[in-house]
């Protein structure tokens, strides 16, 4: 683990989409650390929409992985079916004091790192903010919970905690860790999979034959999530219900926007994670295989 309260460090963001765009920029704004970002075309400055100010800040961008050496934080924020696609950067910026931020949606962020990090150490966050990528450029971060990212109970998360001070980043220490895993990704395989397919922003889960769609989905994630042992309460699908009826009518998903851009889509990491689950605790969840099975239909169509 890395001491970060005082001394500068050295950071490292994999993606500047909307999620590390956002964090790059906040925390390159903040001054703080060295920080770098590591891309797939140059780029040397990057408006950032924070919540309370937009900024415009020069970045060190690094295209490729050769010109890398270990950090202390390595961020990760490609999409999960990304993860393997930056093997090469997780490579080259592990070495044995490094901590590797997964900021990624899903339940199995270690794993996901496991080949590749060498013996870093993965720190797996749960992200709340809401990242847009307006351009290559230009990210827009908003909040839309109390907190924007919340971390496990343990000395490394407070670490982060730390590293992130001075931007607008708003983190927790969750003794409930693993519920809270759960809890978002039942918020994802709604979210995400019907604005990816609807075209639609999150308006759309206000119609009443969505809200009956999204609550079958819910209904058979929730029994699944209680098989993992997640620890969530029964009222589970009905609150989670609840809560994405409030979320800002005019805000995409992660998914969405892949949609749009006609980028494969996080499928196997969301719905993907409670198909499975299901099937292991011989589950049923025939309305999330068939969302599955459209989204896989709509992500094989997609270039990259
Ligand atoms: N956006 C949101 O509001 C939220 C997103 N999340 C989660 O956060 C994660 C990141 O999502 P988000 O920021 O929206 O995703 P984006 O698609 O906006 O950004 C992903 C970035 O990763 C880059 N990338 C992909 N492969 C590589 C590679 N091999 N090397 C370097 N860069 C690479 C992409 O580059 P390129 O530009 O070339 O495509 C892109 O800049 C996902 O797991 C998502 O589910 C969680 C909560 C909210
Ligand atoms: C909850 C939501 C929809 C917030 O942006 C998200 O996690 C995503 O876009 O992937």
């Amino acid at each position: 683990m890395t001491s970060t309260a005082s001394s500068r460090q050295r950071v490292a963001v994999i993606g500047l989409g909307g999620i590390g765009g956002a964090a790059a920029g906040a925390l390159t704004h903040a001054g703080r650390h060295d920080v770098i970002a590591c891309g797939r075309r140059p780029l040397e400055r990057m408006r950032v929409d924070l919540p309370d100010e937009s900024v415009e800040v020069a970045m060190t961008v690094l295209t490729d992985p050769a010109d890398a050496s270990p950090v202390d934080w390595v961020l990760l924020t490609t999409k999960a079916q990304d993860t393997d696609g930056a093997g090469a950067w997780l490579r080259a910026l592990c070495g044995p004091d490094t901590t590797v931020a997964v900021m990624q949606n899903g339940i199995d962020h270690a794993e996901r790192i496991a080949s590749y990090a060498g013996g870093a150490e993965a720190l797996p966050v749960i992200v709340y903010y809401n990242g847009e990528r307006i351009a290559d450029d230009h990210v827009r971060m908003r909040h839309i919970s109390d907190a924007d990212i919340a971390l496990p109970d343990t000395d490394t998360a407070q670490a982060f905690i730390d590293l992130l001070e001075g931007t607008p980043i708003q983190a927790v220490r969750a003794p409930d860790f693993t519920a809270r895993q759960w809890q978002k990704l039942l918020i994802n395989i709604v979210v995400n999979p019907v604005t990816a397919l609807t075209r639609q922003r999150q308006g759309v889960l206000q119609r009443e034959d969505i809200q009956t769609l999204t609550t079958a989905l819910l209904e058979e994630a929730a029994a699944v999530a209680e098989a993992e042992g997640a620890g969530l309460p029964a009222s589970v699908a009905a609150d989670t219900q609840r809560l994405v009826l409030t979320f800002p009518h005019d805000a995409g998903s992660s998914m969405y926007f892949d949609a749009l851009a006609g980028r494969r889509l996080e499928a196997e990491a969301l719905t993907g994670a409670v198909v499975r689950a299901g099937a292991r605790h011989g589950i049923p969840t025939p309305m999330n295989g068939a969302m599955l099975a459209l989204l896989r239909a709509l992500s094989d169509g997609m270039g990259t």
